[in-house]
């Protein structure tokens, strides 16, 4: 593609060399550069892109985008063209150079603490049952119509996740769901995308190790509603009490959903049961698969959207009657020895007292519950102590184990937990640093009747130890021990 045109968007300070060239490959990562290539350098957190141009060149680069003016000589062979700001550059260039698909469908995102992979994949599933050619970009997979790929983050880079789009456009999908983390945001990784709308579930505490306060984090969760155009709509939670100022400078069309108050979508409960929820959704009764109020929220927000893209509300219900749980979200598993496991990606502490406050509604005091839980190493530091005692608080037994430590000793990430507790909880709750023999102890405690919370991880079949990710998967733990016990 010609320079010219794949910088069209950027906004640029000024080109130095031959400008009338023919890019052949874009990337910002110099060990992917080749002849050819566009290289945009890109000051990360760990590292600075504009320390590996030198790198770039050494491969024959063709173009280098900075937004740092740091060159002491310039290479004729090498055009280089600094813009005021390299990630939007790069997010800018990803959509030029893929034809930008996000022009091409219609593209819904969902933002929040929690919720995003519910929301987006019901979405796309509700989408691909009504007929659609429909794509998912999420936690846990990418999909593009049926075909599913692995994924790295719940919110790819700008290059990948343009690929993704490009993909679904030319497999004749019309919309795209996706998860916008607060990361992304942050990092510019949805930068200039075309959203037909934007749903905004929760803010609660997670990822303080990386946006530093809850003032930071939810700046940002804001500034993608900021960033919403006029023709698409924005769907915010009003139960939640950042959800009226998720919208406050949004130039999007406004809506709301609530289960509390008045709101364009309302959700009441009637009954609560392990295997679903009897709700009324705008005067229509239904029962869905799901357990917990906060699933409710989900599944109202799902409502809303496929309505808001103008699909029969009669229809949707029906639909949204018959929809099953994600991978990894209350996923429920029956044990010979008649109590109950449940895997659950809870891993912040309010997802963490939903899961529970979802048990104890329907267990209604009939049995014990006995949760296991460990918190990610490098993440949030200070939801630690909160996590652990939100689950001693509302479980019977609690067993502290390790979830993916990463970089981090994994006793030290239980200690962290552990400094939440007070004397006495510290006596009852256990601390067994491996998580296989965690999920045991746990079913050996266990009596008919019972509930066993395995939490955090979910649907991650790994644990990530020192850069290594390890196989394991909370379900076939516990379908093992399911199938040895006596
Ligand atoms: C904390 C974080 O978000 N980091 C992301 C960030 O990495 P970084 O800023 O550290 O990048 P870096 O390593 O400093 O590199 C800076 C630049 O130099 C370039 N580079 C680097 C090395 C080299 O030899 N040559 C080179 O050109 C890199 O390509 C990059 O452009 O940019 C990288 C490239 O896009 C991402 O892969 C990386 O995600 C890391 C792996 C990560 O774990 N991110 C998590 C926290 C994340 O994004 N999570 C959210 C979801 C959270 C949730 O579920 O709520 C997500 O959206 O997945
Ligand atoms: N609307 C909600 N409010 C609070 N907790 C929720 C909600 N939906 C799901 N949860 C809880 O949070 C966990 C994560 O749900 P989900 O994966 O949908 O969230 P997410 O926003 O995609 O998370 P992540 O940011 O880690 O990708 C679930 O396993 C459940 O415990
Ligand atoms: N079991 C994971 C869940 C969080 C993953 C994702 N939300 C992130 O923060 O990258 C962990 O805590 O390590
Ligand atoms: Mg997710």
């Amino acid at each position: 593609m010609k320079l010219s045109q794949l910088t069209e968007r950027c906004k640029i300070v000024a080109i130095h060399g031959e400008e009338n060239v023919e890019v052949e490959s874009i990337t910002s990562d110099s060990r992917q550069v080749q002849k050819g290539s566009l290289f945009i350098a890109v000051e990360g957190i760990n590292t600075d892109g504009h320390d590996y141009i030198a790198k770039a060149i050494e491969q024959d680069v063709l173009v280098v985008v900075y937004d740092k003016p740091m060159f002491e000589e310039y290479f004729s062979r090498v055009t280089y063209v600094q813009v005021e700001n390299s990630a939007v550059a790069l997010a800018q260039i990803a959509s030029v150079w893929y034809g930008n698909p996000s022009e091409q469908l219609k593209l819904v995102g969902v933002t929040g603490t929690n919720g995003k992979t519910t929301v987006a994949t019901l979405l796309y599933r509700m989408f691909r049952t009504l007929g659609y050619g429909a794509g998912l970009l999420s936690t846990v997979t990418n999909c593009v119509n049926d075909d599913s790929y692995p994924t790295t983050h719940t919110t790819l880079d700008p290059i990948t996740l343009n690929s993704f789009l490009r993909k679904m456009v030319d497999a004749g999908c019309e919309y795209a769901f996706m998860e916008v983390s607060s990361h992304a945001i942050h990092q510019k990784r949805v930068y200039g995308l075309r959203f037909q709308g934007g749903i905004f579930t929760n803010l609660t505490q997670d990822h303080l190790d990386y946006h530093k306060n809850m003032l930071e984090y939810r700046n940002v969760k804001k500034a993608f509603f900021d960033a919403l155009p006029e023709t698409a709509f924005a769907l915010t939670n009003s139960d939640d009490k950042n959800g009226g100022v998720m919208l406050q400078n949004t130039k999007a069309k406004r809506y709301t959903y609530s289960v509390k108050g008045l709101a364009d979508f309302k959700a009441r409960i009637f009954e609560k049961h392990f295997d679903g929820t009897e709700i009324e959704i705008n005067g229509k009764q239904l029962i869905v698969q799901f357990v917990g109020v906060f699933n409710v929220y989900n599944l109202l927000a799902v409502y809303g959207v496929s309505v808001l893209l103008g699909e029969e509300p009669e229809e949707v219900l029906r639909i949204l009657s018959v929809l099953k749980p994600v991978a990894g979200r209350f996923q429920t598993l029956r044990s010979p020895g008649n109590f109950t496991a449940i895997v659950d990606y809870a891993h912040t502490p309010d997802a963490l007292t939903n899961v529970l406050n979802a048990i104890h509604e329907v267990l209604d005091q009939k049995g014990n519950i006995i949760t296991v839980v460990g918190c990610g190493g490098n993440r949030d530091r200070t939801k630690r102590p909160l996590m652990a005692r939100e689950a001693v608080e509302l479980s019977n037994r609690v067993i502290l184990t390790s979830d993916n430590p990463r970089f981090e000793e994994p006793q030290d990430i239980i200690d962290d937990m552990v400094a939440g507790l007070d004397d006495e909880q510290r006596r009852s709750a256990l601390s067994i640093v491996d998580r296989r023999e965690a999920i045991k102890t746990a079913c050996a405690l266990a009596k008919p009747g019972d509930i066993i919370l395995v939490a955090g991880k979910g649907h991650e079949d790994y644990q990530e130890i020192k850069g290594v990710k390890y196989h394991f998967d909370d379900k076939e733990e516990l379908e093992k021990i399911f199938h040895t016990s006596p």
